[in-house]
């Protein structure tokens, strides 16, 4: 069972908005940062990452969002057209912002951490007026990435964003994506998430991602099923919950839930798995697969690009990850 439909006289299949990034991830693996000389640099960002996994899996995809004027700035751009993404929703910072860095550390598989750098990011520029309602109502899907909303004015450019969408019938997938470093405020991030989630039809977040959205509503003793019921009675058709080496749990508003399990991998890092997961997912239910069967695919592209040294290098074409699928070892829930 599928419970969403989605607008198919629209040219663009996906459009993400959010951070374009960089991410520097360390060659010499097994070790703190401190003992690592060199990196590896990828496009990245958590909607980006996405982006770029659907485009990868065949989708037609498009990005709003903001880049700076320099050649980490062009590195990105070249990048996403290089992957066939649609960019004349990406423009170019003129106020001397920079592109954020997430430097990541893999002391082991289980064992990694991301150092970011987002002092006056370029990302976070990106204003309403920059968000064309002619470019998103030709998607069946937008892609929203809660760390766009931490600043003003790129918290103001979301939830234009959402407006249109909602306007037009664009299906909201709203991945939580809560990255500590870029929010000032317990209270603020909490607020600003839980207003955002009630314009999307589809919320993705960890167990924890949840809990701190629930925190400010003084909502201590939460459960799977009474986070997705909140949702339930405002936008949301879906409400997935990832659960990392322990697999995720779906909810839809008919009171279905859907557990699935996970392709055990050769972990290199953990880092990655949300983004593909997401991309594969979404992908699925666009394709006319069950909720759990698009879980299953989410599952295994994570497994996929947690196993590579990249997230958005990693990302796995439909091929790979139907073979993935076909062939690999299914660890279901028990
Ligand atoms: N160790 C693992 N082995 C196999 N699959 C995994 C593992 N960890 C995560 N996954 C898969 O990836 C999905 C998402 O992982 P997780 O719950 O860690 O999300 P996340 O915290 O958003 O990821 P990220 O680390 O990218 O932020 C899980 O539901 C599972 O399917
Ligand atoms: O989302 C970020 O800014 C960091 C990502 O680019 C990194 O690849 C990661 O953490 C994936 O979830």
């Amino acid at each position: 069972m599928n419970p969403l439909t989605f607008k198919q006289d629209r040219p663009l299949d996906l459009i993400a908005i959010g951070r374009l990034c960089i991410d520097l991830n360390a060659n010499e693996t097994n070790r703190p940062m401190e003992e690592t000389n060199t990196f590896t640099k990828y496009v990245g960002g958590s909607p980006a990452n996405i982006a770029i996994g659907s485009a990868r899996l065949g989708q037609k995809t498009g990005f709003i969002g903001k880049v700076s004027d320099d050649q980490m700035g062009r590195f990105i751009t070249n990048y996403l057209e290089k992957n066939k993404i649609d960019t004349q929703g990406v423009t170019v910072d003129q106020t001397g912002a920079v592109t954020g860095l997430a430097f990541t550390e893999i002391k082991s598989p289980s064992d990694c951490s991301i150092l970011m750098y987002r002092d006056n990011v370029a990302d976070l520029k990106l204003h309403p007026s920059e968000v064309s309602e002619d470019y998103i109502k030709q998607a069946k899907v937008l892609l929203v990435s809660g760390t766009a909303l931490a600043q003003s004015p790129s918290r103001e450019a979301v939830f234009v964003a959402l407006e249109y969408a909602n306007k037009h019938n664009v299906t909201v997938f709203f991945d939580l994506d809560y990255r500590p470093y870029t929010w000032t405020d317990e209270a603020e991030t909490a607020v600003y998430y839980n207003l955002a989630a009630e314009k999307c039809d589809v919320i993705i977040g960890t167990r924890e991602e949840f809990d701190m959205m629930e925190k400010l509503l003084n909502i201590n003793e939460s459960d799977d099923h009474y986070t997705a019921s909140r949702w339930f009675s405002y936008r949301a058709e879906l409400v997935v919950i990832k659960h990392g080496g322990e697999g995720s749990i779906a909810y839809t508003k008919d009171g279905d839930s859907h557990r699935s399990g996970i392709f055990p991998a050769k972990v290199l890092k953990t880092f990655g798995a949300g983004d593909s997961y997401a991309s594969a997912f979404i992908y699925g239910l666009m394709n006319q697969k069950t909720v759990s069967e698009a879980m299953k695919m989410g599952s295994a592209s994570a497994s996929i690009v947690i196993s590579r040294h990249s997230c958005s290098d990693a990302m796995p074409t439909i091929e790979e990850l139907q073979n993935y699928i076909d062939t690999a070892e299914y660890e279901p829930v028990v």
